[in-house]
């Protein structure tokens, strides 16, 4: 069954809104992870706009108290500054199981596309074999059609396949518009010995028609909408709910 790792960024933002520690970042990971959920994501951003160094740290201790996955999502190459000491030092201080490495820009509102490989791979080389020296497994943002080989070439376990389009797709009624490239993507990944992981914008609304047309998905990292629908019906029976389209999913294969 594919795992779910729920991404707390957005319990970040509300509290950072009024300063404060309310609403509790760590309380909120603990109730995730008792409603069922196999891990926590978080994407720290270098102007720390919602998650800081210092949930990192905490999330970082709740997720080894419960025996279960963190992963660290981030751009490797962002330098560190004031308050973000760089994605391979929070790594080094928290060993995650996993990072995401992904190429976002400070000015960018969220993320909002995978890595050009082919262009990158010679960069990525070193940084991917330091994240993996420190045990973490790694996982690359790619877009549906990006270059598998390349990816594959700079060392990665894992890619998280950016689902932005199929989001976008699914709710301007053409997903079948969408779907063919990720399937390839996911194939293509598979066949060259690297896990799949999907992850954002995916939503109850989307989520079911996308895992069972890719089949095989390692991990979807959900947080936007898992955190909205939260305000709507309570974190635990949400993540419920997410936790049993996974299982319906796994159920056609
Ligand atoms: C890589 C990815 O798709 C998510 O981590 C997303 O970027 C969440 O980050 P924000 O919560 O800052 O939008
Ligand atoms: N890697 C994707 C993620 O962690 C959550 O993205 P979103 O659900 O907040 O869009």
């Amino acid at each position: 069954m594919t795992r779910l790792s729920v991404n707390v960024n957005k319990i970040a933002v509300l509290r950072n809104s009024r300063g404060g520690g309310d609403p509790d970042v760590v309380r909120a990971a603990q109730a995730c992870l008792d409603a069922g959920a196999h891990g926590i994501t978080v994407h720290p951003r270098p102007d720390a706009r919602h998650i800081r160094a210092s949930d990192v740290q905490a999330l970082a201790q709740l997720t080894a108290e419960r025996g279960v996955e963190f992963n660290i999502e981030g751009n490797p190459f962002a330098p560190p500054r004031d308050g973000y000491p760089g994605l391979l030092a929070l790594c080094e201080q928290t060993r995650p199981a996993q990072v995401t490495l992904v190429p976002d820009g400070d000015a960018q509102l969220t993320s909002d596309h995978g890595f050009d490989f082919a262009r990158e791979r010679d960069a990525l080389i070193p940084l991917v074999a330091a994240f993996r020296g420190l045990g973490c497994r790694v996982s690359l943002f790619a877009n549906a059609g990006a270059d598998i080989e390349s990816a594959r070439a700079a060392g990665a376990d894992r890619i998280e396949l950016y689902t932005g389009p199929w989001a976008e797709a699914f709710e301007a009624g053409t997903p079948d518009a969408a779907l063919p490239a990720f399937v390839s993507t996911a194939r293509g990944a598979r066949a060259a010995g690297l896990g799949v992981n999907a992850g954002h914008d995916l939503s109850q609304a989307n989520l079911a028609a996308f895992l069972v047309a890719l089949g095989d998905v390692d991990e979807v990292s959900i947080g936007h909408a898992l955190i909205g629908e939260a305000l709507y019906d309570g974190l635990e029976p949400t993540v419920r709910r997410y936790l049993a389209i996974l299982e319906e999913a796994a159920a056609h294969f």
